[in-house]
């Protein structure tokens, strides 16, 4: 296991949006994380990647406590989250979003910047580098000098997974990698986070897509209302009857 959450809860005055939450990201695989809308996923992934503290319990990343790291830490240590394509900067060319992602792993200081150090020049070309690498994993390199305003939804979520994959992560959150996005554009996406996944990068999502994460998940956490209420292969989700009580009602998972 990579990273583990051990009774983790988060209190917002008296509501629990996250309530004892025992879950382990298994190394280089897809991990899912579904639920029904306001169940505590998008909590959880805060809680995980340092956007919220918690109220109680332990986040353990390669056996490092890591739960009380600020943000910035956690993901220099390599836990990416991707934030909704409207975090992008829609003035700027796709390249120049992705640098941005990657100066979190250069170390050269305002010193440098004022007076064009050496290293200055040499990190700068090692993030272009680094850019234009993510952005040919992804499927970007023609966008690559777009202005991110004129590119398609479906290429926004891809800059979106480089930004994230420029900081070198070893665990990727993707945050509804599909929404927003047509069928064939979504299995467009289904390939990339497969992609990933396959390149040793272990990937956790949170996503509404049902016949996605039933086809690329290897393991599925259902959260009902902050808590776990099952955790399984994609075959044992859909059997399970707490999952489809709670989750669809009665109806059978698609
Ligand atoms: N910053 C906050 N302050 C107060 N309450 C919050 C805050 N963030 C989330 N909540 C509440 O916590 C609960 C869990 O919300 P959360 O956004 O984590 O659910 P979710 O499963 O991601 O939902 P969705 O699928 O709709 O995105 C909800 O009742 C929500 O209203």
């Amino acid at each position: 296991m990579l990273l583990e959450t051990k009774n983790l809860t988060k209190r917002f005055g008296g509501l629990i949006a996250v309530n004892n939450v025992n879950f382990s990201i298994e190394r280089g695989k897809i991990n899912a994380i579904i639920g029904p809308n306001g169940a505590g996923k998008s909590t959880f992934f805060n809680l995980i990647s340092g956007f919220h503290k918690p109220t109680a319990g332990q986040i353990i990343f390669k056996g490092e406590d890591i739960t009380h790291l600020p943000a910035n830490k956690r993901a220099k240590l390599g836990i990416a989250r991707t934030f909704q394509t409207t975090h992008l900067f829609e003035q700027s060319t796709v390249l120049d979003n992705v640098i941005i992602g990657h100066r979190l792993r250069t170390s050269s200081t305002l010193f440098d910047a004022i007076f064009r150090t050496k290293r200055l020049k040499r990190e700068e070309a090692q993030c272009k580098e680094k850019a234009m690498e993510v952005l040919e994993f992804v499927g970007l390199t023609d966008a690559a000098h777009k202005i991110v305003a004129n590119i398609s939804q479906e290429e926004k979520k891809r800059a979106a997974f480089a930004l994230a994959l420029a900081t070198d992560p070893e665990v990727i959150l993707l945050d509804e990698p599909a929404a927003g996005v047509n069928p064939d554009e979504t299995e467009g996406l289904e390939e990339l986070i497969v992609k990933m996944a396959e390149y040793g990068i272990t990937v956790c999502l949170i996503e509404h897509k049902m016949q996605m994460i039933m086809k690329i998940a290897h393991k599925i956490m259902v959260l009902n209302y902050g808590e776990k209420i099952a955790e399984g292969t994609p075959e044992e989700i859909k059997n399970n009857e707490i999952v489809i009580q709670a989750y669809l009602g009665g109806s059978a998972i698609a």
